[in-house]
């Protein structure tokens, strides 16, 4: 499935593809926060991004994303979270497995066939509804038209069966999520509280982008702060904090014999926070990703090595150029378009491992201030409106 990720929906050709699409949402998204703003109502920065994160990734996969009239969307969240939810308990009690099973308790299995059948309704009625679509317009359009014709196909290169589609969804929606989701809070939260920072950021985003037109995802490479932030708050704030693996083999390391099947957790948290790896590990300083490309002196295995935002090695997030894209962008976009209202002087950065990701205690929650006259869009023209 992996490879499929990669070739089929992550890879930069079909993500050129599908950018209209992204910025479509964009639009939808600074629509909405507009309203907020207007209203003069406070908005919470995880349940609006949600929002901007599941329509994305339903469209580029499903070429649809879910009604939030008939509470579609919302049961496809809460669907996410149960899952992530499971997770947690489920390595925190693989602890205890052995006993358990000598006890024949068995872990979840209700919880877990729960979750699994709500999502599997779900997925079985998209998947019919693309079969009458496919049967009528005899095109292929989007990720589940493609998987479907590769089921169908005899000659397919990678055989796959109709659980494998359905598996396949579940993974897009609980990788690609909740991780784009939390990076953006967190991110957001420490703009708010590093006002010297969103001034630098603002400066560079209205030079290169202005103040007449939306932010574009094509407009990043030329926002090396913009990226440099959003590193920053992946360093410090990874949604996934804990990284496993499993031994395959037995195997010797550094004079530690380590039997097969043995698992691993690496603290990918500590290690971004290592003081002999980063200078002021605790402070959130975008600069220094800036330092880094600049010199050059950095080596880029090293970097590898110390940061682990994304995992790494085979088993690292094949998502990794559309977690930058996501969350960029709705950040570039916050940022450039309005002024952010807290209450109090500092967000409160309480963390929690609330799921299987690092979350906020107290989600962020702000109000926006226009800061750009009111953008219209005509199709894919950006005007002023008076
Ligand atoms: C800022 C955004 C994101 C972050 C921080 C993030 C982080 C991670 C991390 C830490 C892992 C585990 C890697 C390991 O164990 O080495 C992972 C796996 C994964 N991610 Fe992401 N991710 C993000 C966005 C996405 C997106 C947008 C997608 C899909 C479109 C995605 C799909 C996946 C999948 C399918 C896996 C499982 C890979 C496997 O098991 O081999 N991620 N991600």
């Amino acid at each position: 499935m992996k490879k499929i990720f990669a070739t089929k929906l992550l890879r930069p050709q079909v993500l050129e593809n599908s950018r209209g699409v992204r910025a479509e949402e964009l639009k939808r998204f600074y629509r909405r926060i507009l309203d907020k703003a207007r209203k003069n109502e406070n908005i919470e920065i995880s349940k609006e991004s949600a929002m901007l994160m599941n329509n994305i990734l339903c469209r580029m996969s499903m070429g649809r994303s879910f009604s939030e009239e008939n509470g579609e969307a919302e049961r496809v969240r809460g669907l996410v979270g149960e899952s992530y939810a499971l997770v947690k308990k489920i390595f925190f009690a693989a602890t205890l497995r052995r006993l358990l099973e000598k006890l024949r308790i068995p872990l979840f299995r209700k919880e877990i066939m729960g979750v699994s059948d709500r999502f599997d309704e779900l997925l079985e009625r998209i998947i019919v509804e693309h079969k009458d679509k496919l049967e009528k317009e005899h095109q292929v359009m989007d990720m589940m038209d493609v998987l479907l014709a590769a089921y169908r196909d005899k000659n397919a290169e990678y055989k796959i069966t109709r659980n494998h589609i359905k598996s396949f969804f579940v993974d897009l929606f609980v990788g690609g999520t909740d991780t784009s989701v939390q990076t953006t809070q967190w991110t957001m939260a420490e703009i708010i509280n590093n006002p010297n920072i969103l001034q630098t950021l603002r400066k560079e985003i209205d030079s290169v982008v202005g103040k007449s037109r939306l932010i574009h995802e094509t407009d990043i490479p030329n926002l090396p702060y913009l990226q440099a932030v959003v590193k920053e708050g992946l360093r410090l704030h990874p949604p996934g904090p804990l990284l496993i693996r499993t031994f395959q083999e037995r195997c010797e390391m550094k004079g530690f014999y380590i039997p097969e099947k043995t698992t691993l957790v690496i603290n990918a948290y500590a290690v971004m926070r290592d003081p002999d790896s980063w200078e002021d590990p605790d402070e959130f300083k975008p600069e220094r990703f800036l330092s880094y490309s600049r010199s050059g002196q950095e080596d880029e295995k090293e970097q590898t090595l110390k940061y682990l935002s994304f995992g790494g090695g085979r088993r690292g997030c094949p998502g990794v150029n559309l977690g930058y894209i996501f969350v960029g962008t709705a950040i570039g976009m916050m940022v450039q378009c309005f002024d952010w209202k807290i209450e109090g002087d500092k967000v409160n950065m309480e963390e929690t491992y609330g799921g299987m990701n690092l979350t906020m205690v107290n989600p962020l929650k702000c109000t926006p201030v226009p800061r750009t006259q009111p953008f219209s869009f005509t199709s894919n023209l950006e005007i002023l409106s008076s």
